[in-house]
């Protein structure tokens, strides 16, 4: 499953497999896959979450303006668009389906952990060049494309089917292959073909790490409204 995102996001996922585990498999998903995450703990998520989406369309725009080729800026400038075209579009309808309002939704306040998150991911991207943003990126994407494909096929209960069905559909799948396709020429063209004998590539996989670590904070944080 995770092969098909890529040569490098597998070898990294390997590297932090620990802290993948608890991302990917944490109480928060396996609430949603049996259906018995609370409605209190989801739409506190969702509203979270927003936030959190805000931010992230920042780190791929700064992905655009540390890109050094027209294919990597293209590729950054889709999931920007993706992001503040449709995604956040889609997260304001879905939270004011669960009866959240615009205006509750703006007003949010960013919890620590949703902060601690989106700020390393900014701060790796300021100090650093597109590697290390990507390391910092990737969790998040190719964290829920896995998470959804699993739990397409063995959710127990239909409460957030459409949750799931947003990250296990084919859009979704296509966007977690080209950020992989992204990740391996971007490694490949600043590192060489061996680039997980360069220097760097420890420090990249520690990145990628937090960043999964982050991702773990994120769903405790959901589960304590
Ligand atoms: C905490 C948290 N982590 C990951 C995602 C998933 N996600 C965030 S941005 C994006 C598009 C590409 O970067 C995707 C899939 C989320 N929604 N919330």
């Amino acid at each position: 499953m995770s092969t098909s995102y890529g040569a490098a996001f597998a070898l990294m996922r390997e590297s932090a497999s620990q802290a993948w585990r608890a991302y990917t498999r944490h109480a928060f998903v396996e609430g949603l896959k049996d259906g018995s995450l609370s409605r209190e703990a989801f739409l506190h998520y969702l509203r979270q979450d927003y936030v959190f989406l805000i931010h992230f369309s920042r780190a791929w725009a700064l992905a655009v303006v540390k890109s050094e080729t027209h294919g990597e800026m293209r590729a950054a400038v889709a999931t920007v668009n993706a992001l503040v075209a449709e995604e956040m579009q889609l997260h304001i309808g879905i939270c004011e389906a669960a009866g959240i309002s615009q205006e509750d939704l703006f007003a949010t306040t960013e919890r620590a952990e949703n902060l601690a998150y989106t700020r390393f991911v900014l701060e790796a991207g300021y100090s650093g060049d597109l590697l290390d943003l990507l390391a910092a990126l990737a969790p998040c994407v190719m964290g829920y494309g896995e998470i959804g494909q699993r739990l397409a096929s063995e959710a127990s209960s239909q409460t957030y089917a459409d949750w799931i069905g947003t990250y296990a559909g084919d859009d979704y799948q296509e966007a977690c292959k080209a950020v992989g396709i992204l990740l391996d020429n971007a490694l490949e063209r600043r590192l060489g073909k061996d680039f997980t004998t360069s220097p760097r590539w420890p420090r990249l996989c520690k990145t990628f790490e937090t960043a999964t670590e982050l991702e773990v904070g994120f769903w405790q944080m959901g589960l304590t409204p």
